[in-house]
């Protein structure tokens, strides 16, 4: 899609497309859509529409892909329209520097639930919760405005993560069904599956939705003493990802003995871990209450057969995100708001409202 803004916009774009039956781009009201073709040659066939406004704009909907869309651009500043970047025209159409943020991550949204909210914020909610936020701090309501803050802050963690996505690793002993549970998960066969312990050797990845949180799988080598170095490059990978990741789902093998599965849990960090008891479709060789998980609850799956995915998988979205944002609600979404508002809530913890409102209105201003 190609936007052309300003005072020549409908000139400019009238002076290169060649409509499809006769009438200019002007013929008729703003919207209405005129089938055409720009560039150079043939050029690309494109759906023109004027867009009302002062002055009015032009969307052009290009249809032959990426090359094509050049001999349009290639065109248009034949007629004297220079090339602007996606932060440029998100500033031109935004009314405030929030709702422009919103309309750049938009399309960067890898789910439907990542994109609804983006879209809220692209139309106002944040800002209106900001304002919200000033009227408290004005009137002198501080204890109000520092809970409001508290929990833009604590939505703030989830906002930032809308566009990129947390990251899972799937981590266990070779065998136990790693790759297997990644592919039933991802809903595709993605990884390699093999009765042979040491199949993976390099860290597989697939994004797959977790109740609409967009989640990066990691498969990664079981983790053994492997002789192979290649095996245990990869063994050493999948430890230095899971140190890193937001939560590591340790899959266990239930039809063979504990001990064979278990020895490699040992380190990983049990306030981000899930355990899974994999394999449920076959004859269990130990219990869900075996003393040497400690307490760690395992839930019982079977990524062959998809026994028990729905649980793990709600189970994965409420540990990356165990507070969602209410519907319809303000929620930054990019860290320099996160940043902006933390200056917020130490100045209302400090008692400055004027450094309060000030740190409100630099997040919200153009920079
Ligand atoms: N019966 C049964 N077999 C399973 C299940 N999950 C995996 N398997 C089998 O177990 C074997 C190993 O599965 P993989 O997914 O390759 O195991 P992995 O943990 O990725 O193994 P490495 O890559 O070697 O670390 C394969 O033969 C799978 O078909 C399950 O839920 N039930
Ligand atoms: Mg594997």
């Amino acid at each position: 899609m190609v936007q052309v803004w300003g005072p020549g916009a409908v000139r400019a774009v009238e002076a290169c497309f060649r409509p499809a039956r006769g009438g200019g781009l002007m013929l008729g009201p703003a919207g209405r859509l005129r089938l055409g073709r720009m560039g150079r040659g043939a050029g690309d066939e494109v759906v023109a529409v004027v867009l009302e406004g002062e002055p009015p704009a032009v969307e052009i909907q290009c249809h032959g892909g990426p090359a094509a869309t050049e001999l349009v651009l290639e065109a248009l500043e034949g007629a004297g329209v220079g090339r602007a970047g996606v932060e440029q025209w998100a500033a031109a159409q935004a009314a405030t520097r929030i709702r422009a943020e919103a309309l750049v991550d938009l399309p960067h949204a890898p789910t439907l639930r990542a994109a609804e909210i983006l879209a809220e914020q692209a139309g106002g909610a944040l800002d209106r919760e900001l304002e919200g936020l000033d009227a408290e701090i004005r009137g002198g309501r501080l204890d109000r405005a520092i809970g409001r803050a508290d929990r833009l802050l604590a939505d703030g963690r989830v906002g930032v993560r809308l566009r990129e996505g947390w990251r899972a690793i799937l981590a266990g002993a070779p065998n136990v069904g790693k790759s297997r549970l990644l592919n039933a998960l991802a809903g595709f066969r993605r990884a390699i599956v093999a009765p042979t312990p040491g199949t993976t050797r390099d860290v597989v990845t697939a994004t797959a939705a977790f109740d609409g949180w967009p989640v990066l799988l990691a498969d990664t080598a079981g983790q053994r003493a492997a002789e192979d170095p290649v095996e245990r490059h990869g063994i050493d990978r999948a430890r230095r990802m899971a140190d890193s990741a937001d939560l590591v789902v340790l899959v266990l093998d239930l039809s063979r003995p504990l001990e064979e599965s278990l020895g490699v849990a040992s380190g990983w960090p049990r306030g981000r871990s899930l355990v899974v008891a994999n394999k449920a479709d076959l004859p269990a060789a130990w219990g869900l209450d075996e003393p040497s998980l400690r307490g760690l609850r395992a839930l019982r799956v079977s990524a062959e057969r998809g026994d028990g995915l729905d649980d793990l998988t709600a189970a994965i979205a409420k540990a990356i995100v165990p507070g969602p944002p209410a519907p319809c609600a303000g929620v930054p979404f990019r860290a320099r708001q996160v940043e902006g508002l933390g200056r917020v809530r130490a100045a209302l913890r400090a008692g400055d409202v004027a450094a309060a409102i000030r740190a409100i209105e630099s997040l919200r201003g153009w920079a």
